[in-house]
C-alpha cells in the first residue's frame, strides 16, 4: 500500500472545487509506491494523481520539482506537470499534508524489462538531461555521496540483525566508494530513483517518467548508474542480465552522449547507487514494524548487487 494519509469524500470535493477540473466521480487509493499516499482520482472533466507528500518529501523542496515538472513538460517530456487552482497555485495543503493534483499519463510500468524497453527508457532520460541542461534552479542530493555515511552511521550495529557482520561489509564498502568517487564529473538536474516503476509504457514506447521526488543537482552520469542497477537485474540481485545492461548504457549514449570520463567512472558510481539503494532501504528495514501496512524493500538485494559491481564493473563497462 501506500496511502499513510486517508482522504474524506467530503475533504475532496471541496479540494477539487478550488480547481476548474469539474465534479469529483471517483477516488481509489493506488497500492504501488512506498513514499507518499497517491489517489487515482476520477472527475467529470478527466483523470488525475493526488499525491499527498509523506515523510521523504519536504515540503520546501517541492517548488523545485514542480519547476523541473514545468520545465521538462514544456520541452515535450512525458512528465506529469501538477495542475494549477483557479488561482495559479500547484502546491496546497490536505489533510494536514502538503498536497499537488498531478497530471494522469498513460501506461504501466514493467516488472521485466526487454533490452528494447531499457533501451527507450534510457533514451527518454537522455532526452530529459538534455531537456534540463539550461534549468537554472539546484537541489544538492538529499541522498547523495555525502548523506551516506551519517546514514550508515544511523543504522549503526543494527545493521547486523538483518544479517550477522553486515556493519562491516557495509562499512568497508562505503570507504572505498568514498575514497574513490569522482568530482569532476558533468553536473545537472538528475531524476535519482528512475528505477522501472517511474517509467510508464505502452509496448517499447516511454509515455511516462513520473515520481520526481528525488531529483536534484548531481552527476549526470551518476542517474544512468541508478538505472542500471535498477533495470538490469531480478529484484533479488541475484541474476544479472548483460543484454539489458548494454541496452541501457547504449540507448543513453544513443540519446545524451557518454564521455570517456563517465563511462570510466561508471563502475564506482554504479557502486555508489548499490550503496545508496541499501543503505535507505536498510534504515526503513531497521525502523518500520515487520507488520506495517507498507511492503519494506530488501536491503540484501543491493548488497548483491554492490558485491557484483565491485567483482565486474571494470569488465562490465569497459
Ligand atoms: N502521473 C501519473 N500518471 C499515472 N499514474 C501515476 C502517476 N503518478 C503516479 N502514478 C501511479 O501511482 C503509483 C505510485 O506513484 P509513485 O511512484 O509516484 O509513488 P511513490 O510513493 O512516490 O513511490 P516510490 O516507491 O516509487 O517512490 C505509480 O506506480 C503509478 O502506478
Ligand atoms: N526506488 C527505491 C524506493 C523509493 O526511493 C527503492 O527501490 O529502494
Amino acid at each position: 500500500m501506500a496511502v499513510y494519509t486517508q482522504v474524506s469524500a467530503e475533504a475532496l470535493s471541496d479540494f477539487l472545487a478550488k480547481f476548474d477540473v469539474g465534479e469529483l466521480v471517483s477516488a481509489k487509493g493506488i497500492a504501488e509506491g512506498v513514499e507518499n499516499s497517491n489517489y487515482l482520482v476520477d472527475t467529470s472533466k478527466s483523470r488525475f494523481i493526488l499525491t499527498l507528500y509523506e515523510k521523504r518529501v519536504a515540503a520546501d523542496d517541492l517548488p523545485y520539482f514542480m519547476a523541473l515538472l514545468d520545465h521538462l513538460a514544456e520541452r515535450g517530456l512525458p512528465v506529469p506537470p501538477a495542475v494549477p487552482d483557479r488561482d495559479g497555485t500547484l502546491i496546497h495543503a490536505l489533510e494536514g499534508r502538503p498536497a499537488c493534483l498531478i497530471q494522469f499519463l498513460s501506461g504501466v510500468s514493467v516488472s521485466h524489462p526487454t533490452p528494447l524497453q531499457a533501451r527507450a527508457a534510457a533514451e527518454a532520460m537522455g532526452k530529459m538531461h538534455k531537456a534540463s541542461a539550461d534549468f537554472a534552479r539546484d537541489r544538492p542530493n538529499s541522498m547523495g555521496v555525502a548523506a551516506w555515511r551519517p546514514l550508515f552511521e544511523r543504522c549503526g550495529r543494527d545493521l547486523d540483525t538483518i544479517a550477522p557482520g553486515l556493519y562491516d561489509r557495509a562499512g568497508k564498502a562505503l570507504d572505498t566508494i568514498l575514497a574513490g568517487w569522482p568530482s569532476d564529473l558533468p553536473r545537472g538536474a538528475i531524476h535519482a530513483d528512475l528505477f522501472p516503476d517511474n517509467v510508464l509504457m505502452l509496448g517499447n514506447r516511454v509515455t511516462g517518467l513520473i515520481d520526481f521526488y528525488f531529483a536534484c543537482t548531481d552527476i549526470r552520469a551518476y542517474d544512468l548508474a541508478v538505472m542500471h542497477g535498477a533495470w538490469a537485474f531480478d529484484a533479488k540481485g541475484e541474476t544479472f542480465d548483460p543484454a539489458v545492461g548494454t541496452a541501457l548504457v547504449e540507448g543513453y549514449a544513443a540519446s545524451f552522449g557518454l564521455t570517456d570520463a563517465e563511462r570510466a567512472a561508471l563502475p564506482i558510481l554504479a557502486e555508489g547507487a548499490a550503496l545508496r539503494f541499501f543503505l535507505t532501504r536498510a534504515w526503513d528495514w531497521l525502523n518500520t514494524p515487520a507488520d506495517a501496512l507498507v511492503t519494506r524493500k530488501d536491503p540484501l538485494a543491493y548488497l548483491r548487487r554492490l558485491d557484483f559491481y565491485a567483482a565486474n564493473g571494470n569488465a562490465l563497462f569497459a
